[in-house]
């Protein structure tokens, strides 16, 4: 299977295997959306991970599938893609991208549908669709301008270049840069981390920061304040202001 989702204390990581690169082809993309909705309704995940393994995250779509592919199957099928890398978006829990290696195309689009991306000091990314003619057609026009600013994501996706991990920090393409080897633990740990904190409150800062991007401020300001005044009914308001108000400040933190 090319596509997995292994869960363990309360981490669930949706690990691509598609050697040599992780080409992404329809049977992958079509899985990676199976999995994004089942890690979505678990209840024994409470973060996320995308890893690609150790040497590389993913090179984008399967050139050598879409070569075949003609204009009608690919307004047939532009939508679903694009749905398949939103259900990774959407997943309302914190999700960290493990970034190794090679993040191209599609690969770094399914990277911008994290959280956070944590990159290993040898990884490149970029969307170098243009180099074939195309422009990121599963919401890497939307996400990189929304992540980078627009000039920088029109340099990315004009120019199809690709960009190292420090460039990519400096961009703030990537959160952080860690050695190679390091990547899947650092961005375990953090997802580990999250994992332990109020799900609910989570969700809310999740779901109130993304539809604040996606709508005008007033609407966003709404979907803040309903979120503020629904987590005063939940168990962790009460657990966390009473933890400071008996214990002290900072006993209430978990990362
Ligand atoms: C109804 C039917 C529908 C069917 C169609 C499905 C539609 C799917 C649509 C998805 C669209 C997603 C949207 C996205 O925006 C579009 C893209 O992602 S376009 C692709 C973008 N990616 C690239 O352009 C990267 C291409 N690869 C490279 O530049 C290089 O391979 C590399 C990653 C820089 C690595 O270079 P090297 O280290 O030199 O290694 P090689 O080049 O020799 O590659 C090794 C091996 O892997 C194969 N390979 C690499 N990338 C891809 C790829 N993207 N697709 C397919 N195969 C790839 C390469 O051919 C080599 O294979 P080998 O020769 O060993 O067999």
């Amino acid at each position: 299977m090319t596509v997995t989702l292994e869960v363990a204390d309360g981490v669930g990581t949706l690990r691509l295997d598609r050697p040599p690169m992780n080409a992404l082809d329809v049977a992958t993309q079509d899985r990676i959306k199976e999995l994004a909705e089942e890690a979505a309704h678990r209840t024994d995940v409470r973060a996320v991970v995308v890893y690609g393994g150790e040497k590389v995250f993913a090179a984008g779509a399967d050139i050598k599938e879409m070569r075949a592919m003609d204009h009608t199957a690919m307004i047939l099928r532009a939508r679903a893609l694009q749905d398949s890398f939103t259900a990774v978006a959407r997943i309302p829990k914190p999700v960290v991208a493990a970034v190794t290696g090679y993040a191209l195309g599609g690969g770094c689009e399914l990277a911008l549908c994290a959280d956070f991306r944590v990159a290993g000091d040898n990884a490149k990314l970029g969307q170098p669709e243009i180099l074939l003619g195309l422009i990121p057609g599963a919401g890497g026009t939307q996400r990189l301008a929304r992540l980078i600013g627009p000039s920088r994501a029109k340099d990315l996706i004009f120019t199809g270049r690709q960009v190292g991990a420090d460039e990519a920090l400096a961009l703030g393409l990537v959160d952080r840069v860690v050695p190679a080897a390091e990547v899947y633990e650092q961005a375990r740990a953090w997802a580990a981390a999250l994992a332990r904190g109020p799900a609910l409150a989570l969700r809310a800062a999740k779901e109130s920061v993304d539809t604040g991007l996606e709508t005008d401020l007033d609407t966003g300001l709404a979907v803040e304040r309903n979120w503020f005044a629904g987590l005063f009914a939940t168990e962790d308001r009460e657990r966390g202001m009473r933890s400071f108000v008996e214990e002290g400040p900072g006993r209430a933190k978990f990362l």
